[in-house]
């Protein structure tokens, strides 16, 4: 679809939705209040969820001390729905952030698990807190007033709950499409490569943590004044799958996809309240929840991506054109060549008992390309991971254009100029090469979350959306620019990872085996484009098994063994050298 397309079709929701209340009749009303509410709290988990990978089982605690914050502010201390509101938000984002503090840490599972019990924990409070009215909850809590009039009926609080989520929407999808929604859908990738790409990831997680429990403290503020009356059940644990439910279902990731399905789960679940007593009888509270969990199962068997994923398939693309373009991104100082760029000096690593790289020594000037070379377990990996900070050196120092980065974090090596690419590629499948690229421009790029949200970044966007084309054109992938990354071939991709490199500016670009599982003629295109890149007074270190590539393409060659340099020179001279030889038992010919 076109964006004239999308955006007819969004005004076309948003007059349906203004028309609703004249053709619903109340009960429907108020099942379409309670969707938009829950389609809040779904569109958060889509952000933290779907776009972020962070699974959280916990959002009803957070809609439920919004709730609460706002029913004892207005029904026990007769304060206004907006001070109400004010206090549900900053006690909810506040608990959140401290959580998040404590656990985003944690990796997979356990973070999944954290979110249970804290969900649990905090939903257990609720009914034991003297001032919250135990398990009976808190009543007669007071209609939002806007000015002098009171959102009594179901069909004028409608108004207030859809114009909030269509701006949730408008700004969940502003989010997406900007430098911090191309660094929240990377997170998914693993911290190497975000880190790598110069991006805090522990602070991404933390904002995308904080912002699910800001949707969901409105919600709960919603939610509160809607129904008038709180109490512990509705923010326990299983409201909590619910969520996770509707975010899923509707289509993990997609903000639309959440409203679609707070919509079926709502509407499903008064369908199945409806039918089950008269299947079940008494025990249909039960038969709920085993009719959800076979719904469940049946949905992660057929529609995994969700229905909105699921749906757009099927709508025609539209043709995309180049970014046009804008002004240049700041460029760095680049070094004179021949000068000093990286100093390794004694560089040790140490794994308890192992000496993975001893004493390493060599230097790298600017515009030349080095290969790194040496048999399997020599510690090639290990001095790569060295250089970029994926590891910290046990002794010795490495200095990097006059800077000590023995002790620098990835993201701080990646930020002085050092740029990456992965022996296994290391790219978002599911994102466009365009926007694969324009992830390696991030640090260049400081449009925060607000700004982000409020669109108020989109020269700097339209900036890094051009810069990440010329290196496209520069490598020579322009053509498949709007493609899925995860599409293209082998060797295509490694290409892109250099493209997504030279993106950041880089002063040093440091390649991890990039010509393995290449076809031959992947291989030759890959050598020309390296020397191309040198001649653009570019540095590159390469560590590669391809001992004819490596041959015919570098300027000086070091040599491992057993963590322990054995020689260094150009390339014949190294060809020739018979500790090399023997290294390699006949293996360099
Ligand atoms: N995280 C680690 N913990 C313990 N030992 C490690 C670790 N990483 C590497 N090693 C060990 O350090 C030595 C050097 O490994 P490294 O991966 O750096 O070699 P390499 O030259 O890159 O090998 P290859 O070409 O096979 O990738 C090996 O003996 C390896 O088993």
């Amino acid at each position: 679809m076109s964006p004239n397309h999308i955006r007819a079709a969004g005004v076309a929701a948003a007059l349906l939705l203004l028309a609703a209340p004249y053709a619903l009749n109340s009960f429907s009303i108020t099942l379409m209040n309670y969707i938009g509410v829950y389609a809040l709290v779904a569109i958060g988990l889509a952000l933290l969820t779907g776009v972020s990978g962070i699974v959280s089982f916990g959002q009803a605690a957070f809609v439920g001390i919004a709730a609460y914050a706002t029913a004892w502010a207005t029904a026990v201390n007769d304060y206004s729905p907006w001070i109400g509101l004010l206090l549900a938000i900053a006690l909810t984002c506040s608990i959140a952030a401290f959580l998040g503090l404590v656990t985003l840490k944690l990796q997979g599972h356990f973070l999944s698990l954290s979110t249970l019990a804290w969900g649990l924990a905090i939903a257990f409070l609720f009914g034991n807190i003297d001032g919250l009215g135990h398990f009976n909850g808190i009543a007669n809590i007071p209609p939002i007033a806007i000015g002098p009039f009171e959102l009594l009926s179901g069909t004028q609080i409608y108004y207030l709950i859809w114009v909030i989520v269509i701006a949730a929407l408008v700004l969940a999808y502003n989010l997406l499409d900007s430098r911090v929604g191309r660094a929240m859908r990377t997170l998914r990738g693993g911290n190497l490569l975000v880190e790598s790409l110069g991006v805090d990831a522990f602070r991404i997680k933390l904002a995308v943590f904080v912002i699910a429990a800001l949707l969901a403290a409105i919600s709960g503020w919603l939610y509160a004044h809607l129904g008038r009356f709180v109490s512990p059940t509705p923010f326990e644990a299983k409201m909590g799958i619910e969520y996770l439910m509707m975010a899923m279902i509707g289509g993990s990731g997609s903000p639309i996809g959440a409203v679609v399905g707070a919509a079926l789960i709502t509407l499903l679940k008064d369908y199945v309240q409806d039918i089950l007593p008269l299947i079940a009888g008494g025990a249909s509270g039960q038969l709920e929840i085993v009719a959800f969990s076979f719904l469940f199962i049946l949905f992660l068997q057929n529609a995994r991506n969700g229905i909105v994923p699921y749906v757009t398939r099927f709508l025609p693309k539209s043709a995309e054109a180049p970014p046009a373009p804008a002004t240049p991104l700041p460029r760095r100082q680049q070094p004179a060549p021949g000068t000093p760029l990286l100093e390794v000096q004694d560089a040790e690593k140490r794994f308890q008992g192992l000496i993975a790289v001893n004493k390493v020594n060599f230097e790298i000037r600017a515009g030349e390309i080095v290969g790194l070379i040496g048999p399997n377990g020599a510690g090639k990996s290990t001095m790569f991971n060295l250089i970029t900070g994926a590891l910290r050196a046990t002794s010795g120092q490495i200095r990097f254009a006059g800077l000590d980065v023995t002790r620098s974090a990835q993201r701080e090596a990646s930020r002085a100029g050092i740029a990456r690419t992965f022996q296994h590629v290391k790219l978002r499948p599911r994102m466009s090469v365009l926007d694969n690229v324009a992830l390696g421009a991030y640090q260049r790029t400081g449009a925060s979350f607000l700004s982000s949200a409020l669109r108020l970044d989109r020269a700097e966007e339209a900036s890094a959306r051009y810069e990440a084309w010329q290196q496209l054109e520069r490598v020579g992938l322009a053509d498949k620019a709007f493609e899925q990354a995860g599409n293209l071939a082998l060797g295509q991709q490694r290409v892109l990872e250099i493209a997504r490199a030279l993106a950041s500016d880089p002063v040093l670009l440091v390649l991890d085996e990039p010509a393995a599982g290449l076809r031959r003629q992947e291989k030759i295109a890959l050598a020309e484009l390296l020397r191309s890149l040198r001649a653009q007074h570019l540095t590159i270190l390469l560590v590669e098994h391809d001992m004819e590539l490596v041959m015919n393409l570098v300027d000086r060659i070091v040599v491992m063994d057993f963590g322990t340099k054995i020689c260094e020179g150009l390339p014949a001279d190294v060809r020739n050298d018979p500790r090399v030889q023997e290294a390699y038992l006949g293996g360099v010919s």
